[in-house]
């Protein structure tokens, strides 16, 4: 059954510009580099906007789609500039510019894209410092000078405190990569104390001007990017960028410019964009924009059955196409790893009379997980193998939700709802990059539906996936097909003989059975932190524990995790209940 995808195929001219990267006045090896290395023969559309005036020194603020070449869009102008100091700079100069990103594969994806660019210039060196490093490494690495130096945030601050040996006198860039990810994940204040102690916030001018270097007559130079923006942003935006120019928030897009026509600035400055009144340049309902060519649609779920209709979506997307990249999102580490180890170890069909050996791993795809719990190096090896692969699957929290770049992901899979309309976009943003095809699917039960609205107040609308058509495409092994009209998804024949092995098999291997009741309570808990306007759609106790429960293929509910997590849910649904008894004696009083 083919699911149908987007009719709108993206040209090329939507996605490249009609100029050429050395038109836009970057160093001609600079661009022999960008073609031999990366293979870039033309600049995307945000470089060519973004490419002149961050060259021109302006400070700016990227608003463009996932997959759109932003992090070029930033790389080329620092590089075009350092390689162009002479005498060269030296490693001993220290570090010329900061790229800010919010995670850990996302600071080791933009080294790499360094690390190729740089080939050429090799006296100007990459370098990284992340979470979840040896600290003492990362002194080491700083002491001797890295010139450009990507690094999360808390990290950051702490190398800024503490190590005396990190050189920042010639800092002109700081760049922030997914800007609104950053201040999401609560280093608001951690940036501003970064920016404090680098001088490269607007009140603390004074901060600058102590910092005395042979190259202190460039002026330091703020970039924000993002494919989404937030109030938080807004704020980002007014402590670090001077006079900034705004590039592709507004839908009056200009026409692309070579860099010689180019006449001022291609956009509007900030200031008239926020108008006198300094209003938000981002409302808490903008518009998001998603690529064109991507198929996005959404399947309601009754809870009980999540879990086989995650495995039989899988199974049939790999049937209908054996060569695939599908990632599939989850809420907590705990059901990343339970989802991993069933989906490697179980088998089908389970009852056959066929010797083990011949029975089919269920899944009979390579498959990949990723989460914060496991160490920085399984993380890499995981991100590289991933990219490497030509069809797999990968399951995975957040970590990967952000800026990664997945050649050929065809599929994004969101098995949790990812929360802020936001995230949703840059969870389907790994897929249809840079005018590829793409589709993506949303899980949703009955009771959450209303998280559709939630997405169309950002423009993001979704079509419904044909479920029960894709479930009648299986037949169950040797399970008569009822021949009966057909009944709700829980009833259906597929559904309950593949549910029950499900159920059999956990409860027949200890270690996965136990993976399950960790995954169990860690997918409650989180799915009370839903905040704002989210917990009206996502409300906890509105779940049925004993579906919930069947969706982790469990026989009982979970009782052997520590007694804490449930007298914490219960604390939680009384407070909650609790709550919505005043709310309804206020609105009484009132009415
Ligand atoms: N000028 C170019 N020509 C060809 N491919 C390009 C060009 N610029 C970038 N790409 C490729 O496009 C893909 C997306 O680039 P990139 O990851 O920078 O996008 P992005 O806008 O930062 O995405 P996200 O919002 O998800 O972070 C990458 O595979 C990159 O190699």
């Amino acid at each position: 059954m083919e699911v149908k995808k987007s009719s709108s195929k993206v040209s090329s001219e939507e996605v490249f510009a009609s100029c050429s990267f050395s038109s836009l006045g970057l160093d001609p090896k600079l661009c022999d580099q960008l073609k031999e290395r990366l293979g870039y023969e033309v600049p995307t559309l945000v470089q060519a906007q973004a490419i002149p005036l961050i060259i021109s020194g302006r400070h700016v603020l990227v608003n463009a789609a996932t997959g759109t070449g932003k992090t070029l869009a930033y790389l080329a102008p620092v590089i075009h500039h350092l390689q162009k100091y002479d005498p060269k700079i030296d490693r001993s100069d220290g570090t010329f510019a900061l790229v800010l990103v919010p995670t850990r594969e996302l600071c080791m994806q933009v080294l790499e894209i360094l690390q190729k660019i740089l080939h050429r210039f090799h006296w100007i060196v990459p370098g990284y410092i992340m979470g979840g490093e040896k600290r003492s490494k990362e002194k080491a690495r700083l002491r001797k000078g890295i010139s450009i130096l990507v690094a999360t945030p808390g990290r950051l601050l702490d190398h800024l405190r503490n190590t005396s040996s990190f050189l920042y006198k010639n800092l002109r860039w700081v760049i922030f990569d997914e800007a609104d990810r950053i201040l999401e994940l609560g280093f608001g204040k951690d940036i501003e104390e970064i920016l404090d102690i680098l001088g490269s916030r607007q009140q603390s001018a004074v901060a600058k001007d102590d910092i005395t270097s042979r190259y202190s007559h460039f002026q330091r130079q703020n970039l924000l990017l993002s494919a989404t923006l937030n109030e938080k942003v807004n704020e980002l935006a007014k402590i670090s960028l001077e006079n900034p120019v705004l590039i592709g928030l507004n839908d009056k897009k200009v026409q692309l410019k070579s860099f010689h026509e180019h006449v001022g600035p291609v956009e509007s400055d900030l200031e008239n964009e926020m108008g006198n009144s300094g209003e938000s340049l981002c409302s808490s309902d903008k518009e998001f924009k998603l690529p064109a060519q991507l198929a996005q649609r959404y399947v309601k779920v009754p809870c009980g059955a999540r879990l086989v209709v995650l495995l039989s979506i899988l199974k049939h997307l790999f049937e209908r196409e054996a060569s695939q990249k599908i990632v599939v999102f989850f809420s907590t580490c705990d059901a990343v790893d339970f989802h991993y180890s069933l989906a490697t170890d179980f088998q089908w069909p389970p009852n056959s009379q066929m010797e083990a050996e011949f029975r089919q791993m269920f899944l009979g795809c390579k498959i990949f997980r990723s989460h914060g719990k496991m160490d920085n190096e399984k993380r890499r090896a995981t991100f590289q193998a991933f990219k490497a692969e030509k069809s797999a699957l990968l399951l995975s929290t957040d970590v990967a939700a952000r800026g990664l770049d997945f050649p050929k992901v065809r599929y994004i899979i969101q098995y949790d709802s990812p929360g802020e309309a936001a995230e949703y976009v840059h969870r389907v943003g790994r897929t249809a990059r840079l005018g590829e095809e793409g589709e993506s699917l949303l899980f949703l039960q009955l009771l959450e539906i209303d998280y559709l609205q939630d997405l169309e107040k950002h423009g993001v609308v979704l079509g419904e996936y044909p479920l029960l058509k894709m479930l009648d495409g299986f037949s169950a092994h040797g399970i008569k097909k009822h021949v009966k009209n057909l009944v709700t998804i829980e009833r259906h024949h597929w559904v309950l003989s593949l549910q029950k092995a499900l159920e059999t098999f956990i409860s027949t291997t200890p270690r996965i059975k136990k993976l399950a009741q960790n995954a169990f309570w860690s997918w409650v808990k989180a799915y009370s932190t839903h905040r704002g306007e989210l917990k009206r759609i996502f409300v906890v106790q509105k779940l049925h524990l004993g579906h919930v429960t069947k969706s982790f293929a469990l026989k009982e509910q979970p009782s052997l995790v520590s007694k804490s997590n449930q007298k914490e849910f219960k604390k939680r649904k009384r407070d909650e209940k609790q709550k919505g008894i005043s709310k309804k004696r206020k609105f009484a009083k009132k009415s």
